[in-house]
């Protein structure tokens, strides 16, 4: 294998289950959450990854890992590794785990993921997008009929969207004006990255650092209501999750130069707050001034078009300009809209 640095570009897992109960959110049922902590150890050390903390409100359970997040609801589970990790190891025994100790049976899957930095590096199963797919059509159950997997493309190769999903039902529900925002942002502002390193003289814990990162870059300001769990890695890196009440966010950062690469991912309803997504893509972009920049937006398909134009209108007054816009539909998740973003003016410094 190559030499190479630190892998900040993401997989990420999204599984959704169902058991006895039709309903447990409403019926305050603990369902995935009651998995106990040694099965969530064990679904983690087939990724290759470690719990670094873990918090929880009424709604969800928020694990920050020595390599990105784990997010665990009632019925659904969202894991996202970088580095690497073998994120698709996690299905077998998680479907193992929901089966046997809870009766869950899983009903769908969606796999998504950017372009990796150093793709050579990358261990079975995630050496090329074609292995990842087979991976998934031979490990998920083959009640999970309605299948599909893509590639959506930018105009630069370094950065496209990688989709698989797979449902058992084509009328899977999905939650009317819920969106996921998946951001990947690479090239940041060495003098912004420069803050994601601890000093070398610092004494601190990773929480204490990771609290004062959290504070210092203003990322406490891009949702005021939400309850962060923060860690800064030695000598460098960040993670954080957010919570407020059911919806989730979270930051990762890899601030070394030369592969620097952070992320943005959040949960949301369109309808909530009109300002709200544009306020989150304002202060994330000043936090971090990427040099390229890629959303992408997973809804139901009605708001397609008003998705990319809130994007575009909230990134464009910042002086980025939008490269290239992709739309897909996919069985389990509704439409997904990836989008790409460049500095306006390094366009025009390379005519
Ligand atoms: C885990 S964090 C955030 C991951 C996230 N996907 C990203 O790259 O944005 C990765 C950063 O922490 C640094 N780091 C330091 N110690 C680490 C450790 N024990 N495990 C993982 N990353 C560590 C890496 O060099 C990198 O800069």
């Amino acid at each position: 294998m190559e030499f190479s640095g630190f892998e900040g570009f993401e997989k990420r897992l999204e599984l959704h289950f169902f058991g006895d109960d039709p309903n447990p959110t409403i019926n305050h049922q603990l369902g995935l959450r009651k998995l106990e902590f040694e099965s969530i150890q064990q679904i983690l050390q087939a990724v290759q990854c470690t719990v670094v903390s873990a918090v929880g409100n009424s709604y969800f359970d928020a694990y920050v890992l020595s390599e990105s997040s784990l997010f665990v609801y009632p019925t659904k589970i969202i894991i996202k590794t970088c580095g690497t990790t073998q994120l698709l190891k996690s299905i077998i025994p998680l479907i193992y785990f929901a089966n046997t100790h809870l009766n869950f049976t899983l009903s769908s899957v969606s796999y998504t993921r950017g372009s990796f930095i150093f793709p050579n590096s990358q261990p079975f199963p995630h050496t090329s997008f074609n292995e990842e797919v087979s991976y998934l059509e031979n490990t998920i159950p083959s009640n999970l009929c309605f299948r599909k997997a893509s590639i959506m493309p930018s105009k630069s190769s370094s950065h496209s969207w990688h989709v698989f999903t797979a449902t058992q039902n084509p009328h899977h529900h999905i939650p009317y004006e819920q969106y996921t925002m998946e951001i990947c942002m690479t090239e940041l502002d060495p003098i912004l990255a420069g803050k994601f390193f601890r000093r070398p003289d610092e004494e601190k814990s990773g929480n204490s650092s990771g609290n004062q990162m959290t504070e210092l870059t203003g990322i406490n300001e891009i949702n005021k209501e939400a309850f962060i769990c923060d860690f800064a890695f030695d000598p460098c890196g960040y993670s954080m999750n957010g919570m407020d009440g059911e919806c989730y966010s979270t930051i990762h950062v890899t601030p070394e130069d030369g592969y620097s690469y952070a992320s943005f991912e959040c949960v949301g309803s369109i309808s909530d707050n009109d300002d709200n997504i544009v306020h989150m893509l304002r202060k994330v972009v000043q936090i971090f001034r990427p040099g390229t920049m890629s959303v992408s937006i997973t809804t139901c398909s009605e708001y397609n078009n008003e998705v990319w134009r809130k994007v575009t209108g909230a990134l464009e007054p910042l002086g980025l300009k939008c490269r290239s816009c992709a739309m897909d539909q996919f069985p389990a998740i509704g439409s997904v809209v990836f989008q790409t973003f460049t500095p306006r003016r390094r366009k025009n410094a390379s005519k």
